[in-house]
């Protein structure tokens, strides 16, 4: 079979490359065309000599994972002054047009290391190699596809050239979110564990226990409150608290019954791992509908959690590069019971690190990420006032766990029939 990729060649002029240079949005975009011209300004300002290897194979769960694993192996193969930068390759506006890969920009002394290690990986079905070639007058830089045939290494089959491409209003991978990174339906998430099952056989214990009735038809006896927040923010607390004063059941999601599986599944790619968690809130869903027929539920994280992690991880850089207020992408899956009310716990990020360390437990890796990196942290809490359906009341959770109560105790009230 041909390579996917060769078949991009003839859309290279409107395809644009965008290069993540440091995960707080300064991408450096451009495109390509057939005839000379100078390359964008950032791009003139590279001295070394740079590749970029695109992962493009057909099946969604191996090209998942073998991104996944992608920076790994090049960190490992690849000479140490090679830089490697997360590349994107989409066409405008177009859905579901993003591959991804990494660019490099090697400064060893060793170029033909480098150049045999990205030989062996074109011969892969799934990887598209590419070189750039800085022209005799230093403005002009060119990309050579790498045929990715035996004698590969200087086998080029097309030259074209670097030239600037417009800004793009939002982050690339927006583009490919939907079924990607959030899953609007069970059926679609479902599919997603189910290619997984011959790779993760703990794909199918997760399937059996996704029901199949339609919680989200009939509305429960009682009210439904779900409380979300970043760690750290007060949930376990408050729900505990909510449970003793409403005589409530308590509820998570995911739920108690995926425990065994969540640690292979945090160690998935973002596909098969947003997939699990997307069908954790089905469970929960179910649960509830039982649960809700003869007591109030307060539910420890929900769909929110879900979809706003989801969406602030795929895309890097300020709050402005996530999908804009009000898009499609914040909308809540049709088929999934809706609780009466969602309660978005906040607090200063002082005060919650002070929390984590009182608390002396271990992070996982996202809320070390978190810690580390603010940028992040704000995306994942604008992204949980976007998510619609219903929208989240914001409680700022900094005074005192009583006073946190009364007030949440307050609003349900307002909102629900107790
Ligand atoms: N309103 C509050 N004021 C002070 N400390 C709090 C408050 N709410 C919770 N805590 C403490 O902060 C830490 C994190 O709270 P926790 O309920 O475990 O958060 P989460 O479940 O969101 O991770 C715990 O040690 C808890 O006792
Ligand atoms: N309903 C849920 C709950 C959690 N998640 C994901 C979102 C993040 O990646 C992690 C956060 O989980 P974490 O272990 O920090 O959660 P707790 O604060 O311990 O409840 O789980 C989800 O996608 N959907």
């Amino acid at each position: 079979m041909a390579k996917r990729s060769m078949s991009l060649l003839g859309q290279w002029s409107s395809r644009v490359f965008s290069i993540d240079l440091d995960k707080r949005g300064a991408l450096l975009n451009f495109a390509l065309t057939e005839k000379p011209q100078q390359a964008p300004e950032k791009f003139r300002n590279i001295q070394e000599r740079c590749y970029s290897v695109l992962v493009c194979g057909d099946d969604r769960i191996q090209s998942a994972r073998f991104y996944f694993g992608l920076e790994d192996l090049l960190r490992n193969e690849l000479p140490a002054e090679c830089e490697l930068l997360p590349v994107s390759s989409y066409l405008p506006h177009v859905k579901d047009s993003l591959i991804r890969g990494y660019f490099l920009k090697d400064a060893s002394e060793c170029p033909s290391l480098t150049r045999r290690v990205l030989g062996a990986l074109g011969l892969s079905e799934q990887v598209q190699v590419c070189s750039y070639l800085r022209g005799p007058d230093g403005g002009r830089w060119s990309q050579q596809l790498w045929s990715g045939s035996e004698n590969q290494n200087m086998d080029v089959s097309k030259t074209c050239y670097v030239v600037p491409s417009e800004e793009a209003n939002y982050h690339p991978s927006v583009l490919n979110m939907e079924n990607s990174d959030v899953f609007y339906c069970r059926a679609e998430a479902c599919k997603v564990l189910q290619e997984s099952c011959d790779i993760i056989p703990e794909s199918r214990a997760v399937l059996e226990l996704v029901g199949k009735t339609d919680a989200s038809r009939h509305s429960p006896d009682f009210p439904v409150v779900v409380i979300e927040g970043l760690d750290a923010t007060g949930k376990t607390t408050m729900t505990e608290s909510l449970r003793e004063a409403l005589g409530a059941r308590l509820l998570r999601s995911p739920p108690q019954c995926l425990s065994p599986w969540r640690a292979v599944f945090d160690r998935e790619p973002p596909l098969i791992r947003r997939a699990f968690y997307a069908l954790g809130n089905y469970i929960t869903a179910e649960q509830m509908g039982k649960e809700a027929s003869q007591a109030p539920v307060i539910v420890d994280r929900y769909w929110h959690s879900t979809a706003s992690y989801a969406i602030a991880t795929a895309v890097s850089g300020p709050v402005s590069s996530l999908p804009p207020e009000g898009s499609p992408l914040y909308r809540w899956p049709p088929d999934l019971l809706q609780p009466s009310l969602v309660v978005l716990l906040t607090l200063d990020p002082q005060e919650r690190k002070r929390r984590l360390e009182a608390r002396g437990q271990g992070q996982t890796d996202e809320e070390q990420e978190l810690d580390h990196n603010l940028l992040f942290r704000l995306r994942v809490e604008e992204a949980y006032r976007r998510v619609r359906g219903p929208a989240c009341v914001v409680v700022d959770a900094g005074p005192s766990a009583d006073k946190v109560l009364q007030q949440v105790l307050l609003l349900i009230k307002e909102h629900c029939r107790l």
